[in-house]
């Protein structure tokens, strides 16, 4: 006897797609272009001590706080993670990851690797990592230059910590080089797709196979 047995319950739990690299190397060009791509995953917007940058948006690309309120985050235990980069401090607020893992949906971290060290211990199974190279360090420099929003102070002390951010790498289930954004961005979307297809991760394979086994 055989019958129609759907893939309608192949669910699955959301999971934790990490990108890290040094300042410049183009996690948040390869983000933009993911988020604008693929459905159903979604930004974990940050909140930084860090001055806004001409042309950020509070809330959308990072909640600016002051340093008094992003301790009392810390002290009401709000943040997934958090971490001191360049001076300044950032973390990763709980509730909107919370929420979006229970509802099935991917969500996306532009962190460094103190956060990603401090997601992989209370995520585990659910964390992605990829580490994002430049293809030299005359790139980086230029990319860093280029985007024109730092001062020439804050560029050279970003290049100085390159190395010790690049020296975590092995830390990472994937390492891309970003040359070119295009070839990078598909490299990052062939590693969320084969990700979202893992067994483990497809909670509705159980059903799935079952009522596919009682046909035969
Ligand atoms: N493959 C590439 N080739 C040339 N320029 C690039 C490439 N990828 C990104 N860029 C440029 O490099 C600059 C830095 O990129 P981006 O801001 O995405 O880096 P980032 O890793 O998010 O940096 P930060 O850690 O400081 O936030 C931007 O001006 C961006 O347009
Ligand atoms: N550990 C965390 N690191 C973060 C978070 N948000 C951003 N970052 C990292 O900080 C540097 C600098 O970012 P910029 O926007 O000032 O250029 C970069 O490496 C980011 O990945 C966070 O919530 N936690």
């Amino acid at each position: 006897m055989s019958s129609e047995v759907g893939t309608e319950a192949l669910t699955r739990r959301g999971l934790m797609l990490v990108l890290s690299s040094p300042s410049g190397a183009g996690k948040t060009t390869i983000s933009r272009a993911l988020l604008k791509e693929e459905d159903n995953l979604v930004m974990s917007v940050s909140a930084t001590t860090r001055p806004r940058r001409p042309g950020e948006e509070d809330g959308k690309d990072y909640f600016f706080v002051e340093p008094v309120d992003f301790n009392l985050m810390i002290n009401r235990d709000e943040l997934l993670e958090h971490a001191k980069v360049f001076n300044h401090y950032y973390g990763t607020p709980r509730a909107p990851v919370e929420t979006a893992l229970s509802e099935g949906r991917d969500i996306l971290f532009d962190i460094d690797w103190q956060g990603t060290q401090q997601l992989a211990q209370k995520a585990g199974d659910d964390l992605v990592s990829i580490f994002i190279l430049p293809p030299s360090t005359a790139a980086l420099e230029k990319r860093l230059k280029t985007r024109a929003q730092d001062s020439a102070e804050v560029i050279a002390q970003r290049m100085s910590k390159a190395s010790e951010e690049i020296s975590h790498w092995r830390e990472y289930d994937y390492v891309v080089v970003n040359e070119d954004v295009d070839h990078c961005l598909a490299e990052v979307k062939a590693i969320l797709k084969a990700e979202r297809l893992r067994t483990r991760r497809r909670a509705g394979l159980i059903d799935f196979v079952n009522r596919l086994r009682e046909g035969y």
